[in-house]
């Protein structure tokens, strides 16, 4: 049974009748402005903060502008389905919420919540390796709803294999291993205000709590949480990994892997060649290397790679129903949502992130119907035109 997406539109202008406005904008390009206005300037900073003078965050949203739909008339979609396939499993629509670690600078009910919310409306829920809440306790939170876990490939063996056992026990379906953040870029927002939450501790959760990472250290974490604490920024990443060292994931977990952050395509047939079943071209809302190609731009050279072979998934720079329609023209088969449902968890928790989702797939379900769409399996590159003034 097809899901109604577009109903929530009608909600709320049925709710209007009673004078009822909704609790967030429904313009979900406003988020980042009122989270600003909320929450305190570390936090917003280093959620809205980017690398450099943050030219590829702005990038990606130009790149996406750029491309204008072209509607297409008399094609009959009063009856639309937003559903797709995406590594085997059958979701209600093109979407999953995208690896955001240290939640709880956010919310108090961190990634729980926005779990919660994903599973609410049956999109996949991507949980981060930095999360503020320990894989198993996210899991519980989720019930059987789908859920996939992201790699920070820690340079310890035991710390990797220790993380994905844990991952498969608890659950999660999908690895996702992140390539973009072998060392964290250059970020003055965060820099200027030296604010980075995992040097207190928080995003180090899922570390804190495994058996393999505390084996190596001299004191529990307790005793001594700057030691811990110095133990995860040792590990946390390994800039020496090479192509060969994926043989390492494939024996260790027996469902798909996805390669996130790839953006050349040659890269995307390296993952093909190494048995990956993904990509994610994204490059990481801009937040990793300055100057950096837009991740649209991208996306088309990487689909004619590898287009046959594997996966392809977007993000970073979705902000709308049309940013969505676009990856879909360009030819991705989901995209993964980042800032947005950060910023909607800040402002009212789970109902905030439900508000996001809401709101982003009842203007895909209405712009497919306006563009001449019934489904996200039609639109192409013949849909989109590109504005280079
Ligand atoms: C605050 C923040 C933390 C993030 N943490 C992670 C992470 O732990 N793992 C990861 O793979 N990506 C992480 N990302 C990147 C997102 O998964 C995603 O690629 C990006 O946010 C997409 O761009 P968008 O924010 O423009 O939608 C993070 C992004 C933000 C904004
Ligand atoms: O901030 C990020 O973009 C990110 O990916 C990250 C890295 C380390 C810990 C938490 C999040």
């Amino acid at each position: 049974m097809a899901k109604h997406w577009a109903d929530f539109q009608y909600e709320i202008y049925l709710n209007g009748m009673t004078g009822a406005v909704p609790r967030l904008p429904t313009d979900l390009t406003r988020l980042e402005e009122l989270t600003a206005r909320r929450l305190g300037p570390g936090p917003v900073g280093y959620v809205a903060g980017s690398a450099g003078d943050g030219s590829t965050a702005r990038a990606n949203r130009v790149a996406l502008e750029r491309r204008r739909i072209v509607p297409r008339m008399l094609r009959d979609v009063h009856e639309r389905d937003l559903s797709v396939e995406v590594l085997g499993r059958p979701l209600p629509a093109p979407l999953a919420l995208a690896p955001v670690g240290v939640l709880s600078i956010m919310h108090p009910e961190a990634e729980p919540a926005a779990a919660r919310a994903a599973a609410a409306q049956g999109v996949p829920y991507i949980l981060s390796s930095a999360s503020s809440t320990p894989m198993e306790q996210v899991a519980e939170a989720m019930g059987d709803a789908e859920r996939w876990f992201q790699l920070y490939w820690p340079k310890d063996r035991e710390v990797a294999r220790s993380f994905l056992d844990r991952a498969r026990t608890a659950g999660y379906t999908a690895l996702f291993v992140t390539l973009d953040t072998p060392l964290l870029s250059w970020r003055p927002r965060d820099l200027d205000q030296a604010y980075l939450p995992f040097l207190h501790g928080v995003g180090t959760a899922n570390y804190f709590s495994d058996p393999a990472f505390r084996a190596g250290l001299a004191k529990p974490v307790h005793e001594d949480p700057n030691a811990a604490v110095m133990h995860f920024v040792g590990m946390f990443s390994d800039p020496a990994k090479s192509w060969p060292d994926l043989a390492f994931l494939r024996e260790n977990w027996d469902g798909p892997i996805v390669l996130k952050g790839i953006l050349h395509p040659d890269d995307a047939r390296l993952a093909a060649d190494a048995g990956m079943d993904g990509v994610v071209v994204s490059n990481h809302g801009g937040r990793q290397v300055a100057g950096s190609v837009a991740a649209a731009d991208a996306l088309p050279r990487v689909v004619e790679a590898v287009g046959d072979r594997l996966t392809v998934l977007f993000d970073s720079g979705v902000r709308t129903g049309d940013d969505v329609f676009k990856a879909l023209a360009l030819g991705a088969r989901a995209v993964l949502l980042g800032r947005p449902y950060v910023y909607g968890l800040g402002l009212d928790g789970q109902a905030g992130v439900e508000h996001v989702i809401r709101c982003l797939l009842a203007e895909l379900d209405l712009t497919l119907a306006l563009s001449g769409h019934a489904s996200p399996a039609t639109p192409g590159p013949a849909d989109l035109v590109e504005d280079r003034a």
